[in-house]
């Protein structure tokens, strides 16, 4: 497609801003899940949007503005790289709260730390928490201490204002190919899903002990009566010697797994999920194409 656009997207704010809020809504849990721990080299990806013919990739933001310690120092001028790249940045305030010191904070931070070409736009939050006459003043402050794009008044919590705000975002990136293929990022199915989160979990619990050759699937998926989901996935690794790893002494290892992926499967899908591992040694796995399409991958493209 010749009129496609892509770009990075940074929203920043104070705590409680509301920007976990904004970014579900822009960007739907389903998508933000798989994506919340992609890396790219400067910045974490939080999660990606579709937006008509524009890809919006948003990314991590520096969460400290008053670092005290070395380290401190050095993870935000690292975050700082990340919104020094993005495209388009988005300063969240909340609408009851105004310029509060934090606020300003932030602003000299934009000032300093910004290359000039860098879009910056206002959005004003909570709005459902205060009167309209309120909004315009402060509108016209935040203004004058900062040249924004663009304000918004939005509500990310009941949605007001956030596809007007997710528009403009899509027609100010840069014209060019999407970085993410479109259905690798909006269509995953859920048993895929399911399958990621188990197998990050066995990555985080087993880190450079992971055996390189293993995969999980969702064997099976069975909606319950009782509103909860019965899954049912195996975990595949090449070689007997992995399983022992896998499993963990007395089962440890795998039961630690099973149950922080049902947590996370849980809050998920906002309702009760039963979670049931096995793990099998298939030695071949790696050369059966069934085994990449459940991965979404082609086996041909393994040649
Ligand atoms: N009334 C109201 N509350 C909101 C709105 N948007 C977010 N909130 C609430 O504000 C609180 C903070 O929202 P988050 O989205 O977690 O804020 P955050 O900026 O991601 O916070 P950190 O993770 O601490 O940086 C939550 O309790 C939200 O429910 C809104 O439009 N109106």
């Amino acid at each position: 497609m010749a009129d496609t656009r892509a770009g990075f997207v940074a929203l920043i704010g104070e705590p409680n801003a509301g920007k976990s809020t904004l970014l579900n809504q822009m960007v739907g849990a389903k998508v933000s899940i798989v994506t919340h721990k992609v890396q790219t080299t400067r910045a974490r990806i939080r999660g990606i949007a579709m937006e008509g013919s524009a890809q919006i990739v948003f990314v991590d933001t520096p969460g400290l503005f008053r670092p005290r310690r070395r380290l401190d120092r050095a993870m935000v001028a690292a975050a700082w790289g990340g919104a020094a790249d993005a495209d388009v940045v988005v300063l969240l305030v909340e609408a009851h709260r105004g310029l509060t010191e934090g606020v300003r904070t932030i602003i000299e931070a934009l000032k300093d730390r910004l290359p000039a070409r860098t879009r910056v736009a206002l959005a004003i939050n909570k709005i459902d928490r205060v009167k309209a006459e309120e909004l315009l003043g402060l509108s016209k402050t935040m203004n004058e201490a900062y040249g924004f794009e663009k304000t918004f008044m939005i509500s990310a919590e009941k949605g007001y204002g956030v596809k007007d705000l997710k528009e403009w975002l899509a027609a100010e990136l840069p014209e060019g190919p999407w970085f993410y293929p479109e259905d690798q990022i909006a269509d995953l199915p859920m048993r895929m899903i399911a399958a990621e989160v188990t197998r990050e979990k066995l990555t985080l619990r087993l880190h450079e002990e992971l055996p390189y050759q293993l995969t999980v699937e969702t064997e099976r998926w069975e909606e319950r009566k009782d509103g909860s989901a019965r899954i049912d996935q195996i975990v595949y690794v090449a070689r007997d010697g992995h399983k022992g790893i896998v499993l963990g002494n007395r089962g440890e290892t795998i039961k630690a797994v099973g149950k922080a992926a049902r947590e996370e499967l849980t809050e998920f899908l906002g309702r009760p999920v039963h979670l049931f591992l096995t793990v099998k040694v298939r030695p071949n796995w790696l050369e059966e194409s069934e085994r990449y399409s459940e991965m979404g991958l082609d086996f041909r493209d393994g040649d």
